[in-house]
């Protein structure tokens, strides 16, 4: 296996889509965020506003009536009322011990459309290995954590202890997955073997609500490339590592919390597509 190859600043700068006279809200792609829980309202709002300053034509949030209502009152923008959108998010802030049935099957049924989905944290336990499945279903980017990622391939079967790149890949392959694996170096493998690595952030972001953050990031991104998965996978964690550095230069190299993280979304798109 070769090294995974780093992806780049000018590859995000190229990737990135800006708006042109001929656009509207609906041609720059709609989000939908079925995020935050009772539990973990914080989670819909992290994942939300960093989605709209990433840059998108719409965020439609689906969830918890309390979490709504923070989203709103942070991002009256939002919509929450039910539509058709190009890219789901789902799973950050829920957990599979407090899911109900019919969160559950809400989830099921984004999965098995035809829309391309973001899985994270707490939806991961419903992805299956391809090999299982009996239709069809949606194109899919998880987006798990060291710990998540050890859980999910316990659940599919696969072997633990195995060299980190070798198991991004392989999870790729068994679930036929885009795989994101967040880390101080984050992965991204493709089922067909590819393997990129992006190291742009800085260690702050080892902090509670970063990675909803990267989420509502990757979410806006597939919206707008909803067939380029994988190169929006690691334009979208480039964008996080980069924002979080920014954040944190903005309070003299010190620690960032996971809103100003998202705030300086912005700021890191339109810099790189000024450059460009
Ligand atoms: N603001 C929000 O709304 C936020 C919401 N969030 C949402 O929370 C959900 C769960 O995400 P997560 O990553 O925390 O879950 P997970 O991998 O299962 O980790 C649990 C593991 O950690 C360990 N552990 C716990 N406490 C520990 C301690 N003090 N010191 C050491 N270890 C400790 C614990 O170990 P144990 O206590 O069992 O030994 C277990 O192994 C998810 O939906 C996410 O989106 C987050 O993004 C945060 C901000
Ligand atoms: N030491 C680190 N250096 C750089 N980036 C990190 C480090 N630790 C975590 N990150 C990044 O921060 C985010 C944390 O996400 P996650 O573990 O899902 O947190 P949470 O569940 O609290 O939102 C990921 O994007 C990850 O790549």
């Amino acid at each position: 296996m070769s090294a995974p190859s780093p992806w780049t600043a000018p590859e995000t700068a190229t990737f990135l889509r800006v708006p042109t006279a001929s656009d509207d809200k609906y041609s720059r792609g709609v989000v939908g965020m079925r995020t935050g829980s009772e539990e973990f309202p914080g989670a819909a709002v992290l994942g939300v506003e960093a989605a709209w300053r990433t840059g998108t034509g719409m965020v439609r949030y689906l969830g918890p009536r309390r979490a709504a209502d923070l989203v709103l009152q942070r991002r009256p923008e939002t919509v929450t009322a039910d539509g058709r959108v190009q890219a789901w998010v789902v799973g950050s802030g829920t957990s599979p011990a407090t899911r109900t049935a019919a969160e559950t099957a809400a989830v099921r049924t984004i999965l098995s459309g035809d829309v391309p989905v973001v899985v994270d944290a707490g939806a991961l336990d419903l992805v299956v290995a391809a090999s299982a499945l009996t239709g069809d279903r949606a194109p899919l980017v998880l987006t798990p954590h060291d710990r998540e990622h050890a859980a999910l391939r316990d659940r599919l079967g696969l072997a633990p202890d195995v060299d980190r790149e070798q198991a991004a890949l392989e999870t790729a392959a068994v679930t036929g997955a885009v795989l994101l694996l967040k880390g101080s170096t984050t992965l991204i493998a493709t089922p067909p073997g590819t393997l990129r690595s992006v190291t742009a952030g800085v260690a702050w972001l080892a902090t509670a609500g970063t990675g909803d953050v990267l989420a509502g990031i990757l979410g806006a991104l597939v919206a707008g490339a909803p067939d380029r998965l994988a190169d929006a996978a690691a334009c979208a964690a480039w964008v996080h590592g980069r924002a979080g550095a920014a954040a944190s230069a903005r309070h003299g190299g010190g620690p960032l919390v996971a809103l100003d993280v998202a705030r300086a979304v912005s700021r890191v798109v339109g810099e790189l597509v000024s450059e460009r």
